[in-house]
């Protein structure tokens, strides 16, 4: 038995001692995840490095990792001095990049959270391979595509998973670590201790669609916008519903919008051309037209609901 203790004592080790190696964390995509992934490693001490392809977005994520940090600032110190510091040393770990290539030069982990379609993260996954050191981890926090199919792009199989946060980062507590068959015993520490270390639970997932809570929550949102199609129901009384009868934050329609109706579409889009016998993964009309009318949730002021001040 004290072998064993023994080896589980060494395995935690190492696991600590590579989750302490990621200092160096490169987060590519400062949207609505980049940015909260990016403000939770400047804000648990990392040195943090956030890309993305349009100089705009970074500049509206550095408004929306300032307002959240002050949030949480505010709500661990209140006001005064030591919610300052905190939130001047957190912004002091963040850096802002447009140059991915020249980003992820000393980086120990590259978190991938930019638009969720597989040939572009496919392209973006290639070109840093050639880029990055041969020790950094590349991690996607894709929704819903296979993270083996994203790592075919790389040379680097066994530093390759899947680190799937969920929104509001600063928030919520979950981050789903998956790994495919390739990865190392000791790149899949290193990713959970870094969970850890970033102040999450972590669970383990394998690479299967969805992951755990997606596989769950998607198939419920796509029958609440079916119900509502089928008329009947509306969408305020549905997300009602799903509040006061069951508990739940927000209802679908609230957090679909929450989470941003072109990324819906694009997890429907992916799954039905995955899966193009299962009827729930069908277009939805309803969904399309909101889309194809640039009504994408609040990151766009309107989808099933306005939030137009
Ligand atoms: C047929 C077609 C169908 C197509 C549809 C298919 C859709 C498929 C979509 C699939 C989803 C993909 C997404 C994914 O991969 C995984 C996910 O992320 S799923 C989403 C998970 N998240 C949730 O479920 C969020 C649920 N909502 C909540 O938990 C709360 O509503 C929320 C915390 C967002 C807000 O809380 P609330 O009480 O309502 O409001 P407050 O503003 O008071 O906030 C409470 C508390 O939290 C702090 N806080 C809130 N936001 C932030 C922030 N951005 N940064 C920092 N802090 C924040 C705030 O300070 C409050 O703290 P106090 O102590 O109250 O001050
Ligand atoms: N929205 C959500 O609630 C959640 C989304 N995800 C996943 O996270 C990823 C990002 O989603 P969001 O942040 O919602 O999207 P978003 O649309 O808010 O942000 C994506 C960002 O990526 C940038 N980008 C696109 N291509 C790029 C490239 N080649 N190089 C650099 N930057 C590029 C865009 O300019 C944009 O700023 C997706 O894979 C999504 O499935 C995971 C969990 C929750």
């Amino acid at each position: 038995m004290a072998f064993f203790n023994h080896l589980a004592r060494r395995s935690f080790a190492q696991s600590a001692a590579m989750a302490n190696a990621i200092k160096n964390v490169t987060v590519i995509g400062s949207g609505l995840m980049g940015s909260g992934i990016a403000q939770v490693a400047a804000q648990t001490g990392h040195n943090v490095t956030m890309v993305d392809i349009d100089p705009v977005a970074v500049e509206k994520a550095q408004k929306r990792i300032g307002a959240s940090i002050a949030r949480v600032a505010k709500k661990k110190f209140g006001e005064g001095d030591d919610a300052a510091k905190f939130m001047n040393e957190s912004m002091s770990h963040l850096k802002t990049s447009t140059d991915a290539v020249a980003s992820v030069e000393s980086a120990d982990l590259v978190v991938e959270a930019i638009v969720e379609n597989l040939k572009v993260k496919k392209e973006l996954f290639s070109k840093l391979d050639g880029a990055a050191p041969a020790h950094t981890i590349f991690a996607s926090n894709t929704s819903s595509i296979p993270i083996a199919k994203i790592a075919e792009a790389t040379s680097r199989l066994d530093r390759f998973g899947g680190l799937h946060f969920f929104n509001p980062v600063p928030v919520m507590k979950l981050l789903e670590v998956v790994r495919i068959p390739e990865t190392s015993d000791g790149t899949y520490e290193a990713m959970k201790g870094w969970g850890k270390a970033m102040g999450k639970v972590t669970v383990e997932c394998k690479d299967t669609p969805g992951f755990i809570v997606n596989r769950l929550l998607v198939p419920y949102m796509f029958e609440a916008v079916r119900l509502v199609e089928r008329g009947e129901a509306s969408p305020r009384d549905v997300d009602t519903a799903m509040k006061l009868g069951a508990g739940h934050p927000m209802g679908p329609f609230e957090l679909m919008d929450y989470v941003g109706l072109d990324t819906g579409k694009f997890i429907i889009d992916g799954w039905h051309a995955d899966y193009p016998d299962e009827e729930i993964f069908k277009p939805s009309p309803m969904l399309e037209k909101l889309v194809a009318d640039g009504k994408l949730g609040v990151k766009s002021g309107e989808g099933f609901y306005s939030y137009k001040k």
